[in-house]
């Protein structure tokens, strides 16, 4: 062979839209009355120019809100949706999980279905044979083999269906959400066949929720908005801005913070911003990471030694952290009517992942309630890490086992 092998998969200027009717002709009578009218249609765009090349050997995550197009996306990589413009070419065999029950028959048993669908997927017939107890037995169904499918559950369906994909030799494997449908236990077959996969170098294009997963596998990642391909990158840096984008504030919590707020005028919290260690702006704060909050604040009259604060709220409206300068040696000063000044707070980000409300104040010293702005949940801020011990903070620790005793070696009658 000559010259360099092409993409296992290009993606090249992809778009796709669905058409769904909104009015339809029901009654004989109406279409003997209306023969022209036509059936009006909303459509969606589900991709839009997508482009992206997949290289062989390579583990590439697809990410993305509900509806953004990713599922679109594999559909049309295995041909079951046409594109509208644009063209996807695959270089290799392709083998998919996409959805439940595609590519299956229900009114056939498991063992039918599993040789059936091998031969379509590339085996010969006698392979597909040979390879069928492999298939089983890693789908732990050997019991119900001869079960149909219609009497499956969802979740033996999915074991067959996954099963299926990885014992057919495919050189590309295109795997849909298979982590968010399983139990435990299968959730760590599949975690053990994608580290099998990524050692013998196969090409899989992963779409997930779960960014651990993402971080773990994926060497490279792309994600997915409204149809639009917002990033191309390495797998790390795209699950974070999926993150940023997930927990994104509505519009609702804006006009909250907008009711919530107090202070009688003389100073005026003015914006709100996160900085990493580097000082550059962010709305993603990494775990364990030096990083800082900073306001800008103008006061209206002459102001001496006010205090300033901020505060960070989780999910659950708890105040898992805060910041004053209230017991601060010396104290804050003095600033002139019209004066702007930032008031910043560093810390080492030991907060569990999620997103937190941020609520910024400005109050008379001493007085303890004389706000001059207070701004309560009026941003906020999300704090990206995939690996959480499940308390709402992540701080640091050491761990050890020591031996106590020795081990008997006498043997109880
Ligand atoms: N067969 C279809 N007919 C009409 N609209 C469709 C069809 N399939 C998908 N869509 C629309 O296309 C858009 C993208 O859907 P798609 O299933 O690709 O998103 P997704 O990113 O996979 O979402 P999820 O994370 O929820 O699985 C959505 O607006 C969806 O409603």
């Amino acid at each position: 062979m000559s010259g360099s092998r092409p993409p296992a998969v290009t993606v090249d200027g992809v778009s796709k839209t669905f058409r769904v009717p909104t009015e339809r002709v029901h009654t004989l009578k109406e279409t003997v009355l209306h023969p022209f009218r036509r059936t009006s249609h909303d459509e969606f765009v589900a991709l839009r120019d997508v482009s992206f090349d997949v290289a062989h050997g390579e583990f590439l995550g697809i990410v993305g809100r509900n509806g953004s197009g990713k599922s679109t996306m594999l559909k049309c990589m295995c041909g079951i949706y046409r594109v509208d413009s644009g063209g996807i070419y695959v270089d290799g065999r392709l083998s998919a999980f996409i959805e439940l029950g595609v590519g299956f028959n229900p009114d056939l048993p498991a063992r039918d279905n599993v040789l059936i669908n091998g031969t379509m997927l590339g085996l010969s017939p006698r392979e597909a044979r040979r390879r069928f107890d492999s298939v089983i037995d890693f789908a732990e169904l050997r019991e119900f083999e001869h079960l149909k499918l219609k009497n499956y559950s969802s979740g033996m369906m999915v074991r067959l269906a996954f099963s299926v994909m990885i014992h057919v030799d495919a050189e590309i494997l295109v795997v849909d959400e298979v982590l968010a449908v399983g139990d435990a236990a299968f959730q760590q077959k599949c975690f053990d066949e994608f580290y099998r996969l990524r050692d013998e170098n196969r090409t899989v294009i992963l779409v997930t929720h779960d960014m651990s997963a993402v971080e773990r596998f994926c060497d490279r990642a792309v994600l997915l908005d409204k149809g639009n391909l917002l990033r191309d990158g390495e797998s790390r840096r795209v699950g974070m801005e999926y993150l940023e984008l997930n927990f994104g504030r509505s519009e609702a919590a804006a006009a909250e913070a907008d009711e919530l707020r107090a202070g009688d005028g003389s100073a005026e919290i003015l914006t709100a911003w996160f900085e990493d260690e580097q000082g550059v702006e962010t709305s993603l704060l990494e775990l364990k990471r030096p990083c800082a909050f900073a306001a800008r604040v103008r006061f209206a009259a002459e102001t001496t030694d006010p205090v300033f604060g901020f505060s960070l709220d989780n999910g659950d409206h708890h105040t898992v952290f805060g910041a004053t300068t209230q017991w601060q040696e010396p104290s804050t000063g003095r600033f002139a009517a019209g004066e702007e000044v930032i008031f910043r707070v560093r810390f080492e980000n030991v907060l569990a992942p999620g997103r937190y409300d941020v609520t910024a104040s400005v109050a008379q010293r001493g007085s303890g309630t004389a706000l001059l702005d207070r701004r309560e949940r009026f941003s906020s801020i999300v704090v990206s890490g995939t690996h959480s011990s499940g308390g709402l903070v992540e701080l640091p620790y050491e761990t050890a086992v020591e031996h106590v005793s020795a081990a008997s070696t006498e043997v109880t009658p």
